[in-house]
């Protein structure tokens, strides 16, 4: 079978807070394509991550695409802020969205990626009206709101429908998984359909957090 290498988000929520820096630093110097910044507001999920001064400050000195991954209520409140914090992708929660289709028109014409994440009981086919807008579908493979938990078994099939969308919608969607992913699961994640891997816990809980974005990368 064909070898395909994803691309790989670290995801800054399990890194050092003390010494956000190096750890981004860490991320510019691997071979990382992402760096993944999860947004959580304490409403839309039961947690409060870093907001925007936060990632103004990390996008100043990161060197990765800056994926931000908005775990909020009414994201169209706070899009315009985040493109001015240096995101390059905004991904909103369909979950979180009352008119998604003019929130994604809205994170393009801020020049951004759109993305649109599902939580893992939303099904795949409340994306068939919006697949074709998207450049990303985050799936996740936990529900949202914590670092460091199992990965849901189901996700593997979740992931093949929206694959299977993609391809008969004619979408240049890439398939984003996040939660749980380890150096065990991600060959299956990825030929379940997968294009980028995110990865916290794994990455930074490792003895060597480079070396193991490597290894995730070259995996497949
Ligand atoms: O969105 C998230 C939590 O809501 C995190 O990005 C995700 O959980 C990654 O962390 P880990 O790899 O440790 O599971």
């Amino acid at each position: 079978m064909e070898k395909k290498t994803p691309l790989i988000a670290p995801s800054l929520l399990a890194a050092n807070f003390l010494e956000i820096g190096k750890d981004v630093n860490m991320i510019n110097n691997s071979e990382a394509d992402w760096l993944h910044l999860d947004v959580m507001d304490g409403r839309f999920v039961p947690n409060i991550s870093f907001g925007l001064p936060v990632i103004a400050a990390v996008t100043k000195i990161s060197t990765k695409v800056n994926d931000v991954h908005l775990m909020i209520e009414e994201p169209e409140k706070y899009a315009e802020a985040f493109a001015k914090a240096g995101a390059n992708i905004l991904t909103v929660h369909i979950e979180a969205c009352r008119h998604l289709h003019r929130n994604i028109q809205q994170i393009k014409g801020l020049g951004m990626k759109a993305g649109v994440a599902l939580n893992p009981h939303t099904s795949v086919s409340q994306l068939e009206n919006i697949i074709a807008d998207l450049d990303l579908v985050l799936v996740m493979s936990v529900n949202p709101g914590f670092g460091g938990q199992h990965f849901i078994e189901k996700t593997y099939e979740k992931i093949r429908q929206v694959k299977a969308l993609i391809n008969q919608s004619g979408s240049k969607a890439l398939i984003e998984v996040d939660g749980g992913v380890t150096l065990d699961n991600s060959k299956a994640v990825i030929a379940a359909g997968a294009d980028v891997l995110v990865a916290g816990n794994t990455v930074f809980s490792a003895k060597d957090p480079v070396e193991m974005i490597r290894a995730l990368k070259h995996n497949s």
